[in-house]
C-alpha cells in the first residue's frame, strides 16, 4: 500500500470506523486522498470492491457517508473531467435506487434478523385489539364513542362558525344566536369528549404495554436452556423494555389519532362534495398524491425502524454487559474500549436515524408545498367561480376552511400511519419471540413416582452444544440409590455437562437416562426437581433478603428455626447473624464474597431436603476447616432428616471425593475409571495419577 493512502486511510478509519471496512480488506495500492472532501464524499468505485463487499462491512451503504477516495492521479489527469465526474456521482447519490446512494440503509443487521417472520399491519393490530378487548372491553367501547362524538362536533364546527359569522354581517340576529348557542354546546362537548378520549385511550396504552410484557416475559422463561446460549439478555431486555413499549402506542395513539383525522376527513370531504364537487375532486387528487408519496415515505420508514430496533438492542446488550461487568473493565482499565463499543451501536443508530429525519423532511416539504397549493388552488377556482357568480363568498370560505381541515387530516392520517408503521415493524421481533412454544418440558405432564430413591443410570448417552463438537460420548454409569459418588477430571472434560443432563437442562443427543428405571423425558420434570438439591460453582443469589434466598423454590412449608438449621449445617449461620439484619439483610450477587454465596446456596438445597443432592464444586470458596464441616454435615444427612440421599459431587479437590462410595474419573467427555479412593489407587491410572500430583501440592 503506497504511503500516503495507507495513512488516509488510517485517518479515516480512525474518524468513522462504522463505516470503513478494516485494514484488511483496505485498498492496497494506487489510492490517495482527493482534494475535494466536499459532502458527501465517496470511496471510489475502482477499488477492491468485491473484497469490500464480502466483507462484513458495506461499504456500498457506508461509505457514502464521508468518504472519497480516488485512484492515484498519474500526473495527466483531467482536472475538469474529474471535478464534472464528482459533482456526477454526488449528485446520483442523493437519488435512492441508486447502489452507492445516501439513502442505502446498513442492512447488514437485517441479514441476521431476516428469519424473524414478516407480519402484516391487519393481523399485528389484530393481536393487539384483542389483548386490550381481552383485558378491558370498555376503556375500548368508551374511548371510540367518545372519540365520534369529538370527531362529529369538531368537523361541524367550521360549518357553523362560517354560518354565524356571515348571518351576523347579513344582520340576521336569530339565526346568529342559534348559531352561536350551537357552537358553545359543540365547544363543550368536544372538549368533553377529547378529554374522555384521551384519557381512556392512555388507558388502553398501559393495559397493552403491561398484558405485551406479561406474555412476552412468560414466554421467554419457559424456553429451553439451550435458547438462553443463543439469546443475549440485553437483547431480550431490550425487547421487554424499549419494543413494547413502542408497540403500546399502535393502539392509544396511532389507532386513536388515525381513527379521529379519518372520522374528519371524511366529514370535511362531504361538506366538500355538497359544497362543490369540482373543487372537493381537486383537493381529492392532491390527496392522493400525497398518499402516493407516503406509499414510499412509509416503506423506507418500515426498514428504518426494524434497524433501529436492531442496533437499540444491540447498543442495550453492549452497555448491560459493560456494566455487569464494570469491576473488570475498572482493573483492565478499558473503559475507553467499552465506550467506544457502545459508541460504535450509537453510530449505527445515528446512520439509521440521519436518513429516517431526512426522509421525514422531505416527506413534510412535500406536504407542505402540496397543502399550500391547494389553498392557492381554491382561491384560484373559488375566485373564479365568485367573479363569475356561480359561487358565493360564504359557500368559499366554508369551502376553504373544510379543504384545510381535510388536508390537515389527511397529513395527520399519513403521519400517524408511518408511526404505526415504525410500530409494526419493531412488533415483528416481539410476537415472534411472543409466539415461541413452550420448552417440551413444560407441554407434557410426566410421571410422578410415590417416592424417589435416587437409582441414576446413564446408558451409552451422547451429548454435544449447539453448534459445538461432541462432548460426552457413549457414557454408562450407575449410581445406586444413597450411594455418594464424585465426578472427577480435568477441567472442561464434561462434569457439570453430565449433571446438566440430569437436571434435563439439555437433552441427550443420544442414548438415555433412568431415574428410578423411568426415562428421565417420561418424569414430570417439576416434580423431579422438586426433589433436587443442587448447588453449583458459582451460585446466584436474587436482590432479596438471606432468609427468602434460602427458602427459595423449596417445595415445603419452612419455619425460621428450619432456615437457621439448614444455616448451620451449611456453615453459614455464624455470618449471617453477624449482619445488623441478620436474615433480613438484603444481599444480590455482589454484596456477598464467593464463599458466603455458596454457603447459603448449601442452606438452600440442605432446606428442601432433596433424594438427590447434587454439589459441583460447590465448596470450593470455602476455606478448608469450613468446607471439611460443610462435607461431613453434608454426609451426615444422607440417612438424616427423614429419608435417605444419593449425593453426587464434583470437585477438584481430592480431600471431597475420597469418602465417596465410587468415583467415576473422567476424561475429555468419557469415563475412563471407575471405582471407590482404594480400588483407583490399585488401579493405578489416571486417578492415582492424580492423587500423587495432589499429595506433591496439597491445595
Ligand atoms: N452452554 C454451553 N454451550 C456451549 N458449550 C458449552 C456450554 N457449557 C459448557 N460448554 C463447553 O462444554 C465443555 C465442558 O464443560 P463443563 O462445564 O461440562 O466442564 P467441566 O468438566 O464441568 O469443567 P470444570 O471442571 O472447569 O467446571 C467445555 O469445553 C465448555 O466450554
Amino acid at each position: 500500500m503506497n504511503t500516503s493512502g495507507d495513512i488516509a486511510y488510517q485517518n479515516l478509519r480512525t474518524s468513522f470506523p462504522p463505516y470503513l471496512p478494516p485494514p484488511e480488506f483496505a485498498p492496497t495500492s494506487g489510492f490517495k486522498l482527493t482534494k475535494k472532501l466536499q459532502f458527501p464524499i465517496m470511496i471510489s468505485t475502482n477499488c477492491r470492491r468485491n473484497e469490500f463487499k464480502s466483507s462484513s462491512y458495506r461499504v456500498r451503504n457506508s461509505s457514502l457517508m464521508f468518504q472519497y477516495m480516488m485512484p492515484e492521479d498519474d500526473g495527466n489527469g483531467d482536472e475538469n473531467f474529474e471535478s464534472f465526474g464528482h459533482w456526477i456521482h454526488v449528485s446520483l447519490s442523493l437519488f435512492p435506487g441508486v447502489s452507492y446512494s445516501w439513502w442505502n440503509l446498513d442492512e447488514d443487521k437485517q441479514v441476521q434478523i431476516g428469519a424473524a417472520k414478516r407480519i402484516t399491519v391487519y393481523l399485528a393490530l389484530r393481536r393487539m385489539w384483542k389483548l386490550v378487548w381481552d383485558s378491558n372491553r370498555w376503556v375500548l367501547l368508551v374511548a371510540f364513542g367518545a372519540l365520534t362524538m369529538a370527531a362529529i362536533s369538531e368537523i361541524s364546527m367550521p360549518n357553523i362558525l362560517a354560518d354565524s359569522i356571515f348571518s351576523a354581517s347579513r344582520g340576521k340576529t336569530t339565526v346568529f344566536a342559534r348559531k352561536f348557542h350551537l357552537l358553545v354546546f359543540l365547544s363543550i362537548t368536544s372538549g368533553i369528549c377529547s378529554g374522555l378520549r384521551s384519557g381512556c385511550f392512555g388507558l388502553a396504552n398501559i393495559i397493552l404495554v403491561k398484558r405485551l410484557r406479561e406474555l412476552l416475559y412468560s414466554a421467554i422463561v419457559f424456553q429451553d436452556i439451550s435458547f438462553f446460549d443463543k439469546e443475549t439478555v440485553g437483547n431480550l431486555t431490550s425487547r421487554l423494555g424499549a419494543d413494547c413499549q413502542q408497540l403500546a402506542h399502535i393502539i392509544g395513539n396511532n389507532i386513536n389519532l388515525i381513527t379521529r383525522n379519518a372520522l374528519q376527513a371524511t366529514g370535511a370531504l362531504a361538506y366538500l362534495l355538497t359544497l362543490s364537487w369540482p373543487l372537493a375532486i381537486s383537493t381529492l387528487v392532491i390527496c392522493s398524491v400525497l398518499s402516493a408519496i407516503f406509499l414510499l415515505y412509509s416503506r423506507y420508514v418500515m426498514r428504518t425502524a426494524k434497524l433501529t430496533q436492531e442496533f437499540a438492542a444491540c447498543a442495550h446488550d453492549v452497555a448491560r454487559e459493560s456494566l455487569t461487568l464494570v469491576k473488570t473493565i475498572r482493573i483492565y482499565g478499558t473503559e475507553r474500549k467499552e465506550v467506544g463499543r457502545y459508541k460504535q451501536w450509537l453510530d449505527r443508530l445515528a446512520f439509521i436515524s440521519t436518513r429516517e429525519s431526512a426522509a421525514y423532511g422531505l416527506w413534510n416539504m412535500s406536504f407542505s408545498t402540496l397543502y399550500r397549493s391547494t389553498q392557492v388552488f381554491a382561491v384560484l377556482l373559488g375566485g373564479i367561480a365568485i367573479l363569475s357568480g356561480q359561487t358565493s363568498a360564504e359557500q368559499l370560505t366554508k369551502y376553504v376552511l373544510y379543504c384545510e381541515w381535510l388536508i390537515y387530516a389527511t397529513w395527520r392520517i399519513t403521519d400517524n400511519l408511518s408511526s404505526l408503521l415504525y410500530s409494526i415493524a419493531a412488533s415483528e421481533t416481539v410476537f415472534q419471540l411472543m409466539d415461541l412454544l413452550p420448552s417440551e418440558q413444560f407441554l407434557c405432564k410426566g410421571v410422578k413416582l410415590p417416592e424417589l430413591m435416587g437409582h441414576i443410570q446413564f446408558v451409552n448417552v451422547s451429548f454435544h452444544y449447539h453448534l459445538r463438537d461432541m462432548l460426552l460420548e457413549h457414557i454408562n454409569i450407575t449410581i445406586r440409590a444413597n450411594e455418594v459418588v464424585a465426578l472427577v477430571g480435568p477441567s472442561g472434560c464434561g462434569k457439570s455437562t453430565l449433571v446438566n443432563l440430569l437436571l434435563r437442562l439439555y437433552e441427550p443427543t443420544n442414548g438415555q437416562i433412568f431415574v428410578d428405571g423411568i426415562p428421565l423425558w417420561e418424569l414430570d420434570i417439576r416434580w423431579l426437581r422438586e426433589k433436587i438439591g443442587y448447588v453449583e460453582q458459582e451460585p446466584n443469589l436474587f436482590h432479596m433478603d438471606i432468609k427468602s434466598n434460602i427458602r427459595y423454590g423449596c417445595p415445603m412449608n419452612t419455619t425460621q428455626e428450619d432456615i437457621e438449621l439448614a444455616a448451620k449445617q451449611a456453615c453459614a449461620h455464624e455470618f449471617i447473624s453477624s449482619f445488623p439484619n441478620g436474615y433480613d439483610t438484603i444481599v444480590d450477587d455482589n454484596l456477598l464474597s464467593g464463599g458466603e454465596k455458596q454457603r447459603i446456596a448449601i442452606a438452600r438445597a440442605i432446606l428442601r431436603n432433596p433424594a438427590i443432592l447434587i454439589l459441583d464444586e460447590a465448596t470450593s470458596a470455602l476455606d478448608s476447616e469450613s468446607e471439611h464441616f460443610v462435607k461431613d454435615t453434608i454426609f451426615a444427612l444422607k440417612d438424616n432428616r427423614g429419608g435417605q440421599k444419593t449425593i453426587i459431587v464434583i470437585a477438584h479437590r481430592l480431600s471431597t471425593v475420597v469418602a465417596a462410595d465410587k468415583i467415576f474419573v473422567m476424561d475429555r467427555g468419557q469415563v475412563i475409571e471407575i471405582g471407590n479412593h482404594e480400588e483407583l489407587l490399585r488401579k493405578d491410572g489416571y486417578y492415582a495419577r492424580l492423587v500423587k500430583v495432589h499429595n506433591k501440592h496439597p491445595d
